[in-house]
């Protein structure tokens, strides 16, 4: 196996096993890895639409091609492929008989006068009879019984020497042999080409050999053996005579050499005209005169002039050795109004070529200008056989370019499409038997029999000529029967049947059927040995069959890829949601466990929190208790034993005590006062003015209360255990509070001892302080003790406080008791005696009340007059303003 190299600057190893990609099957494997899903670069690739391959032609093209055009692409091996046909004649070893050879001498005779040297083998003297091979008499090449191979047997000179043996060269499609008659060669090789011809095919034929082979006597041919030439116009008008005196049909003859000019460049003449030389573009000759004949005694008179401009000379191998290469083309047309634009279109062109043979210096014994000749000769001949050789090795192996070496000679470029495939051509090789021939024929056949491999792909279709109207007309019954027999085939057959098989059926079929009328009058037989080709009908429809055919195939290719892919995609699709389901589970589990985090988080802060709480009420109750006072406490229920629960206690301190039970309720059961205990009424009306100063912020945000009471809760821990937090004791009379100047912002509480009796907590700051300075009615009213425990227990002290008493404190206080001040000022020793004193707002205290006292159960419908029995006068005068803020303000602290 070869290694894949790449290496820049360096060549490339095509690998012969390519890498090849892994490729995501249909049996795509769920188990694997989720983190590994497939790519989109892992589906596998669709190949592209192979729109050229469905629409290269294989079949035979209508319109014919003149000009050049590049080298078509390999052809299917299911499509239409006609072979180069290949004969061989083999001159015989006595030629010419004493009439002919007379005749031959007199025509040599008449012709050598032109050429130089005269005699050169006279000259050289050389002599043929000099050579002793050709005394021997025995010919080296013996035709098969089949006439399709020829074995090439060496002169025995050359078996002992060089030990050569015989050859075989098989595979022509006709070998003739010496005994051959030009009217059998006509009629074998030519004549197919000339029924090509008439039906409007282009067709070529060359012959191709050594010099005196016959090349010359086989195309043109003498007054008693006429060539293939004069047989071709005899059979030409005599077609053109059946179809009648209305026929239009009108051929045109055009004759020309390529020779050397000077022995190195090469010079195109007209043979028909007396014009100077011409010129080549592409594989059009300029100025070429095509003259119109009319019957084959003009066409022979036309010929037969122009062979006598033709270059010839006296070699040693031939007496009439043609110099040059000589083309004749038979161009068919008609008559119409517009010529040049119609009838060149619809021409067939008939070319016959005959080619100077290759000569051996050796056995000419050419010097100078023959010598110059011979070269020119053999260049053309080598180039001519290196463009047929060129196209076999690209038909064989297509990566193998056709080379261009047509553009080597100007026969060549004028033979392009022939010599590329593209038109039919037919050889003809001549070969001379002698023993001394040997090599000759040798490295022909070796050369050219190799050309029988080449196919023609794109052969032109016959166009409708006016000519072919009768032939057109009379094979229509043959064309109805075979497009009925390609209607009768079945589409199975249709489908898996190449079109040559197709089309030898219907020559089969044909062949059973009876005669249908005149079809040998003109054009071709359908009958004839040659295979039937379809017509323009048939070779679109054939065309559409095989388009549609593959179009198919291509199509039930791409889906099935597409059906792969979406496969490979569906798998895929299921990996990624089994991931994504196993993304959401671990998601949940995560936010289970964070929540978790959280909560203890949450247990731990509140938990310092409350055990403060728990400190400073029981602090407070020790130093209550050990003053003898009668206590105040907080009901212990607030401060919830669960203290993990501090969220709820924080959030419901205050619902809590104005829930379930009236204020009045919550105030005995909280500090069992005596009814309308002033220090309980002081305490709730605290408690309400707290609530009043921080309802604001907590409608808001309510979460702002926790985190601003923990806070506090904090600072007041920190504070509370560096000093035992002051407790606010009053006695029946109100001795006054020594509260600190920040309290309750800062939360400072200063216990003096030695003033505990006399002391009044003015706490939660201004409002402490406005509601502790009461008037002289309320100083003198007895005041229990009350706590002060921090921020939080300062709410939950505040709420003690009624708010009914509250506000007839501060109704009394609106009196404006000129002594309460006094008694104040030397009641209290507070340090915050100084500053400015605030009012509780009445409908603040109203509201506060209204908190209390709200029940939510109440269907939060406005209470008139007989909204309750137990309702105060105020409660009855709430407004659906009050409600809902009421309704508000329950619900963010439940929250
Ligand atoms: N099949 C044949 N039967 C009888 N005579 C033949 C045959 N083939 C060739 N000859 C004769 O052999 C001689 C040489 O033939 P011809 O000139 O055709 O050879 P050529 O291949 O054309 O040579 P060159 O390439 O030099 O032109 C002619 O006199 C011709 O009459």
């Amino acid at each position: 196996m070869e290694t894949n190299i790449t290496t820049p600057g360096s060549f490339i190893t095509t690998r012969r096993n390519p890498y090849r990609k892994a490729r995501s099957t249909a049996l795509y494997n769920t188990s694997r890895l989720p983190s590994q899903p497939s790519s989109s670069s892992e589906l596998p690739e669709i190949s592209s639409f192979p729109i050229q391959d469905i629409l290269s032609e294989n079949v035979q093209r209508n319109s014919p091609t003149t000009t050049a055009a590049p080298p078509s692409p390999p052809p299917p091996h299911d499509s239409v492929l006609e072979n180069l046909k290949v004969f061989l004649r083999v001159r015989p070893l006595v030629p010419l008989k004493a009439s002919t050879k007379n005749a031959g001498d007199q025509q040599a005779r008449s012709r050598t006068k032109n050429v130089w040297p005269q005699n050169p083998s006279k000259k050289n003297g050389v002599k043929e009879k000099k050579n002793p091979l050709k005394k021997s008499g025995e010919s080296c090449i013996t035709v098969s019984d089949d006439f399709c191979s020829v074995t090439l047997s060496p002169p025995l000179r050359l078996q002992e020497t060089k030990r050569t043996k015989s050859e075989v060269y098989e595979g022509f499609s006709h070998v003739f042999s010496a005994e051959s008659t030009q009217s059998e060669v006509y009629e074998k090789m030519v004549n197919p080409l000339v029924e090509d011809f008439l039906s409007g095919k282009s067709g070529m034929l060359a012959a191709l050999g050594p010099t005196g082979s016959g090349k010359t006597h086989t195309v043109f041919g003498s007054p008693r053996e006429p060539g293939m030439v004069p047989l071709t116009l005899k059979r030409i008008f005599k077609s053109a005579q059946g179809c009648g005196s209305q026929s239009s049909r009108r051929f045109y003859l055009s004759i020309f050499e390529i020779c050397a000019e000077r022995g190195k460049a090469e010079r195109i003449c007209d043979l028909t005209s007396d014009r100077p030389d011409l010129s080549m573009q592409q594989s059009t000759i300029k100025g070429l005169q095509e003259v119109p004949v009319h019957d084959v005694a003009e066409a022979e008179l036309l010929i037969a002039r122009a062979l006598l401009k033709r270059s010839t000379a006296m070699t040693n191998a031939n007496s009439q050795s043609s110099r040059s290469q000589c083309i004749i083309n038979i161009r068919g047309g008609t008559e119409i109004s517009d010529p040049e634009n119609n009838e060149q279109s619809n021409s067939a062109v008939l070319s016959i070529v005959d080619l100077a043979g290759a000569e051996r210096e050796k056995r000419t014994g050419n010097q100078g200008a023959r010598l110059a000749e011979s070269n020119f000769i053999n260049n053309t001949s080598m180039v001519f056989g290196l463009c047929l050789r060129s196209l076999l090795e690209h038909q064989k192996n297509p990566k193998k370019a056709l080379q261009k070496h047509f553009q080597n000679s100007l026969l060549t470029r004028y033979l392009r499409d022939y010599l590329e495939g593209k038109k039919r051509m037919t050889l003809i090789l001549t070969v001379k038997s002698g023993e001394e021939d040997y090599l000759d024929a040798s490295y022909l056949l070796r050369q050219a029999s190799p050309y029988m491999k080449i196919k023609f792909t794109n052969i032109e279709a016959q166009p409708n000529l006016p000519c072919n109207k009768r032939q057109i007309q009379t094979t229509s019954k043959a064309e109805q029967s075979k497009k009925m027999k390609l209607d009768n085939l079945d589409a199975s057959m249709v489908i898996f049947l190449s079109p040559l098989k197709i089309e030898e059926k219907i020559v089969g079929d044909e062949k059973q059927l009876p005669d249908q009328g005149d079809m040998t009058t003109c054009g071709a037989d359908l009958k004839s040995s040659t295979p039937v080709k379809l017509n323009s009908d048939d070779l679109m429809k054939e065309r559409t069959h095989q388009i549609t055919q593959r179009f198919a195939k291509a199509l039930w290719n791409v889906l099935k890829q597409h059906n792969e892919r979406l496969k490979v995609a569906e798998n895929e699709n299921q990996i990624l949601k089994e991931n994504l389901r196993n993304e959401k589970k671990k998601s949940i589990e995560m936010e289970k466990e964070l929540r978790s985090l959280r909560s203890c988080c949450t247990c731990s802060k509140d938990n310092s929190v409350a055990s403060t709480v728990v400190k400073v009420v029981e602090n407070f109750e020790s130093i209550v208790l050990s003053n003898g006072q009668k206590f105040c406490g907080i009901d212990e229920t607030k401060l919830d034993s669960d203290s993990s629960n501090h969220i709820n206690l924080e959030c419901s301190s205050c619902p809590r005590i104005f829930d379930s039970t009236s204020a009045e309720d919550q105030r005995n059961k909280k500090c069992s006062p005596e009814k309308g205990d002033p220090v309980a009424t002081e305490e709730q009306g605290k408690c309400s003015e707290v609530l009043n100063q921080n309802i604001p912020s907590n409608l808001s945000e309510p979460e702002c209360i926790d985190d601003k009471l923990e806070h506090e809760a904090k600072v007041r821990n920190s504070e509370t255990d560096a000093s035992p937090p002051i407790i606010c004791v009053s006695n029946e009379n109100y001795q006054g509070c020594q509260i600190p100047e920040s309290f309750p912002g800062t939360g400072n509480i200063h216990e003096d001892s030695s003033e505990s009796n006399n002391v009044v907590a003015e706490h939660l700051d201004s409002i402490s302080h406005e509601t502790v300075g009461l008037s002289g009615k309320e100083s003198s009213t007895s005041v229990q003790p009350c706590q002060q425990l921090g921020e939080n227990n300062e709410d939950t002290l505040d709420l003690l406080v009624s708010p009914k008493h509250i506000e007839q404190t501060q109704q009394e206080d609106l009196v404006d008791d000129p002594d309460s001040g006094v008694k104040r000022n030397t009641s209290c020793n507070s340090p915050n005696k100084e500053k400015p004193r605030r009012r509780l707002l009445p409908k603040s205290s109203i509201l506060v009340r209204e908190i209390s006292t709200y029940d939510a159960d109440e269907n939060d419908k406005p209470k008139g007059n007989g909204g309750g029995k137990n309702l105060a006068a105020s409660d009855r005068q709430r407004t659906q303003g009050s409600i809902s803020l009421i309704r508000l303000l329950k619900n963010n602290l439940r929250l």
